[in-house]
């Protein structure tokens, strides 16, 4: 069959909208629920759709669509055999996201992990201009980064002026973004790409997000923390941003730290 003859959906550049990621039956459908409820309590102007692992139950399918998201069932997505340690274990089902280059029937989608709530409407995101992959940079101070060479010598993307990258280490690591939020374009070219770069790309503690960050090197723009408030920036690097201006903030911290978190947002 010649590659022409392959049935694309048809891509509308101007269609755009949310997209997450739900795989089990457990607590992340709040998460997603919270969110849809956050995008419409913002007004944005476009739908969330829902990524699930078909191990997402019935329920919480019919859940989803009465908050109004569309659901589209994937196939997860595994990295190669291996023997990675990832920072949590769990990290192996979050390959599974690759599925969303997929959906090329929008042109331009922003991606939200389930964790994240927004506060204000990000709709004027998807005005960026074309050819790029937006993010917010990461933060290396927390433990899960205790086995990079960043946390050992407690180098941190958000303050290198703290710590200077030794010269003896070679250069500093290329910008690095946090996973969780991302504005990107769906082509089955990219999609194509990405899983068949996959396949001979040894898995690393951050599973998909170190893959995306080496895949989307050279593309990457960073956007301002304010569009994805990882959580450990407001202990970490709290004058690295303006709480004022926080637009959406991602709950990816280890439950003791939630306290915190409360407590800041609250006061606001
Ligand atoms: O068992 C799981 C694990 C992850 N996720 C989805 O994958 C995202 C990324 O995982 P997680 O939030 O745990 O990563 P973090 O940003 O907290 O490291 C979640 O927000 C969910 O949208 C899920 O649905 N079920
Ligand atoms: O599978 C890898 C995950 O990596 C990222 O989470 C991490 C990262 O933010 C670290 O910097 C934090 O220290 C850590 O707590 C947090 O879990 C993404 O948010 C998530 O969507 C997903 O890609």
């Amino acid at each position: 069959m010649s590659p022409n003859s392959i049935m694309e959906p048809t891509t509308n550049l101007q269609k755009r909208a949310y997209v997450t990621f739900l795989a089990g039956n457990g607590d992340y459908v709040k998460g997603v629920v919270g969110l849809a409820k956050g995008l419409r309590k913002v007004k944005s102007a476009y739908p969330l759709v829902v990524a699930i692992l078909p191990d997402v139950p019935e329920e919480h399918r019919e859940i989803l669509e009465s908050q109004g998201c569309i659901i589209r069932e994937i196939e997860p997505v595994y990295p190669p055999e291996n023997q990675t340690q990832f920072s949590m274990a769990y990290y192996v089902i979050n390959y599974s996201k690759l599925r969303i280059w997929e959906f090329v029937d929008y042109g331009k989608m922003i991606y939200l992990d389930g964790d994240i709530q927004v506060f204000e409407n990000i709709d004027h995101l998807f005005e960026k201009p074309t050819g790029y992959f937006y993010a917010v940079k990461d933060c290396f101070c927390e433990k899960t980064w205790s086995t990079s060479p960043q946390y050992q010598i407690k180098y941190c993307q958000q303050c290198p002026e703290k710590v200077q990258w030794p010269l003896e280490m070679g250069s500093p690591p290329p910008l690095y973004f946090n996973a969780g939020m991302f504005l990107y374009e769906p082509k089955l070219e990219t999609y194509f790409d990405l899983l068949e770069t996959l396949k001979v790309t040894t898995p690393t503690s951050f599973a998909e997000q170190d893959f995306l960050n080496m895949f989307f090197r050279d593309v990457f723009q960073p956007i301002p923390p304010v569009y994805n408030l990882v959580s450990a920036m407001l202990w970490r690097h709290p004058d690295k941003f303006d709480l004022d201006e926080v637009k959406v903030v991602h709950y990816c911290a280890a439950v003791r730290e939630f306290t915190v978190i409360s407590t800041v947002l609250s006061t606001y």
